[in-house]
C-alpha cells in the first residue's frame, strides 16, 4: 500500500516547503487541482525538478481532450495524471493511449459517478492504471466520505490499482486501510497539522504495515 500527499491550498514555494518536510514518508506527491488552477503546470515542473525521486501526480481532473492534456502534463514532468470517471469513454481512452506513448500513468477519479460499480468495471477494461473513489471538498462539507465506494470498486476492479481520497485523517486511516486500497491519498489530514512530519511518519507506518 502506498501514501500520496495531496497539496491543494498552497503556492509553489509553500508546496516545496511541505514536501521537503515529509518527503521521506510519502510515495507520490499530488499537485492538486486548485494549485494547477492558480499556478499552472509550472507547479508540476517545479516539484518534479526539486524532488526527482518522488512520483508527481497532476490532478488535472481531465473532462475532455484527454490525449492533449495528458501530453501537456507529461511534458511538465507529471508521472500520473487524473481524468474524470464521468467523462466520455473516448476521453479516458485517449488519455490512456497518450500516457502509454509517454511512459506515464492515468488515474481515473470517480468523483460524482453515480453507478460506481458499473462505471468502475467499464473503466477498468480501458487499461487505466488507478481507479480512485473520492469525496470532494463539497461532499466532505456535507459529512460524506468514500469508504463504502472503496469496498464497491474493490469488488469489481480486476486490472487497475485502487485508490481512495477525501478527508482522510489519522483517526479514519485504520478504517480505510482495512478496505485494502493500493493507494491512500491524504491532503488536509497532513497539511493542516502543526507537526506535518510526525503525522506523515505515523501514516506511513500504518500504510506500510498493511
Ligand atoms: O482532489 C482533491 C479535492 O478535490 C480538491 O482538489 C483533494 O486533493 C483530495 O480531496 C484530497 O485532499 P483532502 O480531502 O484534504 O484529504
Amino acid at each position: 500500500m502506498e501514501l500520496q500527499l495531496a497539496l491543494d491550498l498552497v503556492n509553489i514555494p509553500e508546496a516545496k516547503e511541505v514536501v521537503a518536510e515529509v518527503a521521506e514518508f510519502i510515495d507520490i506527491v499530488e499537485i492538486g487541482t486548485p494549485v494547477v488552477i492558480n499556478e499552472g503546470l509550472h507547479a508540476v515542473k517545479a516539484i518534479k525538478e526539486a524532488f526527482p525521486h518522488l512520483r508527481v501526480l497532476a490532478d488535472l481532473k481531465i473532462m475532455d481532450a484527454g490525449g492533449y492534456e495528458v501530453m501537456k502534463a507529461s511534458e511538465a514532468g507529471a508521472d500520473i495524471i487524473t481524468v474524470l470517471g464521468v467523462s466520455d469513454d473516448s476521453t479516458i481512452k485517449g488519455a490512456v493511449a497518450e500516457a502509454l506513448k509517454q511512459g506515464k500513468q492515468v488515474m481515473v477519479d470517480m468523483i460524482n459517478v453515480k453507478d460506481i460499480e458499473g462505471r468502475a468495471r467499464e473503466i477498468d477494461a480501458f487499461g487505466v492504471d488507478y481507479i480512485c473513489v473520492h469525496s470532494g471538498y463539497d461532499h466532505q462539507a456535507e459529512g460524506k466520505n468514500s469508504f463504502e465506494e472503496l469496498a464497491a470498486i474493490k469488488r469489481v476492479v480486476k486490472q487497475a490499482k485502487t485508490a481512495v481520497a477525501g478527508g482522510i485523517k489519522m483517526e479514519t486511516l485504520p478504517e480505510v486501510i482495512q478496505a485494502n486500497p493500493d493507494l491512500v491519498i491524504v491532503g488536509g489530514g497532513i497539511t493542516s497539522q502543526a507537526d506535518k512530519k510526525a503525522t506523515a511518519a505515523q501514516m506511513n507506518e500504518l500504510v506500510k504495515q498493511a
